[in-house]
Order: C-alpha cells, then structure tokens, then sequence
C-alpha cells in the first residue's frame, strides 16, 4: 500500500446549478476547509444542504462555480485521480464474479490478469470474503456487496477516500461490524477521508473531525467540531463511553436547528 498521503482543501467554494425557472440554484457557497493528509473528517447536515455536492467537486465530477479545489496545495483539474468513491448505491457490475469485480480497477489500468487476481484476492481476504471469489453479486447479501465495494475501492490504493453514507442501507448490525471494519482497514493507510453521513452518532464515532453545514441555499459551514476520542477505536465500546454522548448532544443541538432551518425553508413555513 502507498504511504502517500494528500491534503485537501476547499477554497472560497461556491456550485451553482440551472434551475427550472432559467434561474441559477446556490447549492453551496463560501466553502472554506481544510483537510489535513490521513485524517478521517465526517460530514452532516440538513437533506439537500449539499454534502454530494462537495463530494463531487473534490473528486473533479463537478467544477466550482466560483474557488478552487486544491490537492496538496495544487489547483485541481479535471478528474481527481487520487480519489476512491464508496456510494451508497453499490457500482457492482452484476456480470462479473466478486474476483472480477475486485480486481476492475486494476484491469481498467492495464495490470495484466495474474497480479490483478493475488491482489483483488488479498482484499477479499482482508475483507472476510474469501471462498465467495466465484459467486455473483446477487448471490451476496448486502453487507458482502458493500465488503465487496470496500475491497474494490482500498485495492487501486487511493489516497483520498470520498465516502457517500457507504452504510446507510445497511442494517444496524452490519452497519456497525462494517463501521469498525473500516476503521481496521484505514487505520495506518495514511489515506484522508471525507465521509458524509446523515447519522451523526457514525460520524462522531469515526471522525477526527466532524463539520456541519447549514441548510441551503448558499450552504455553508456553521460548525467544526474536532472529536478527541483514542484511536485505535472499537465502536461497540465507545458507544458506551460518556463522553460521546456530551459531544453527540453538543453536535445535534447545532444540526437540529439546521434541520429545521431546511424543514421551515422546504415546506415554506416560517415558524416565529
Ligand atoms: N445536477 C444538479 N442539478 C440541479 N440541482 C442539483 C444538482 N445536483 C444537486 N442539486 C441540488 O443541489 C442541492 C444540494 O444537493 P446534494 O445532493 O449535494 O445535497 P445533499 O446534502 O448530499 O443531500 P442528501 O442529504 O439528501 O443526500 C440540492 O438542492 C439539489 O437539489
């Protein structure tokens, strides 16, 4: 695995989209972060306040309207090669067998057919999958599909891993065993993550760092929280710990008040 590690930066952001009425929609605006390399920094906010979007314009999907992204201090152009993205969604190709599928992006860039199988077998082993190499992804549960994605993802090494609610349409359970999972695998990678979450007890759970945007339009950042827990962390104890509830409560009494900012601007009611 690479030791490189990048930092990522939002300077001066602003995305705009066309809206149906010929006018431009501010999804985000005055987006000011900076992720330091090999930290693990969580995202919330209000439903449509523009997590993805952020998410989109460090991986080069999106270009601002207005700032820069940049990767270690280097303006961003085009696509972000050094970003690995863990969707919701599965992007497994239902054809190919979990080694096939594994080993994709190795094969995209031009590995020939033997080192591609050792090393997607290795992350099948390293995400407890081993014996299922032939099997179909419909032949998986849920939770084997998205281990399946983590493999997928950490086997092309990227130093900058963009995570959109990887769990969120998982069980509790599995959501839990793949949360620590993730932990064992990230920690020592040096690899910066930017994981966003509509569940704030994984994001502070997970997180060096836990950022808050405002309800949109022109969503901005409205807090930034450092969450000082030890690492290496086991979630199942943690969650157990008091001081995660006081920082849980310190966090959602922010997110709260965003949240209904959104519900109040959404449903058009103004509350006093
Ligand atoms: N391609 C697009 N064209 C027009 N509007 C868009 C586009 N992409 C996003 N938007 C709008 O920008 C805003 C931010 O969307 P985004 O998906 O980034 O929010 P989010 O915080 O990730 O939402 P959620 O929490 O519901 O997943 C929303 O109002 C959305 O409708």
């Amino acid at each position: 695995m690479s030791t490189a590690t990048a930092t990522v930066e939002l300077a001066d952001i602003a995305v705009s989209f066309p809206a149906n009425d010929g006018t431009d929609y501010t999804a985000v605006a005055d987006i000011r972060l900076c992720v330091e390399a090999g930290t693990f920094v969580s995202v919330v906010g209000p439903t449509g306040c523009g997590k993805t979007t952020l998410l989109n314009a460090i991986a080069g999907l999106l270009t601002p309207s207005s700032g820069k992204v940049l990767i270690d201090g280097e303006p961003l152009r085009g696509l972000n090669e050094r970003v690995g993205y863990l969707f919701q969604q599965e992007a497994l190709l239902p054809w190919k067998n979990v080694l096939d599928n594994v080993a994709f992006g190795l094969q995209l860039r031009g590995i020939g057919r033997a080192a591609r199988e050792a090393a997607a077998r290795e992350w099948i082993r390293r995400v407890g999958l081993t014996g299922f190499e032939r099997a179909y992804p419909h032949q998986l549960s849920g939770g084997m599909r998205k281990r399946v994605a983590v493999a997928q993802t950490f086997l092309v090494d990227p130093d900058i891993l963009l995570m959109d609610e990887p769990f969120g349409a998982l069980d509790v359970q599995t959501r839990q065993i793949m949360e620590n999972e993730l932990l064992e695998l990230w920690t020592g990678s040096g690899k910066t993550v930017i994981f966003v979450t509509h569940d704030l007890d994984e994001a502070v759970s997970l997180s060096d760092e836990v950022v808050l945007l405002s309800a949109g339009p022109a969503s901005h950042i409205v807090g930034r929280y450092p969450i000082d827990l030890p690492r290496p962390r086991d979630l199942m104890d943690l969650r157990a710990r008091p001081e995660i509830t006081e920082i849980y409560a310190r966090i959602w009494a922010d997110l709260r008040e965003e949240v209904m900012k959104g519900y109040e601007r959404s449903s058009g009611y103004a509350a006093d």
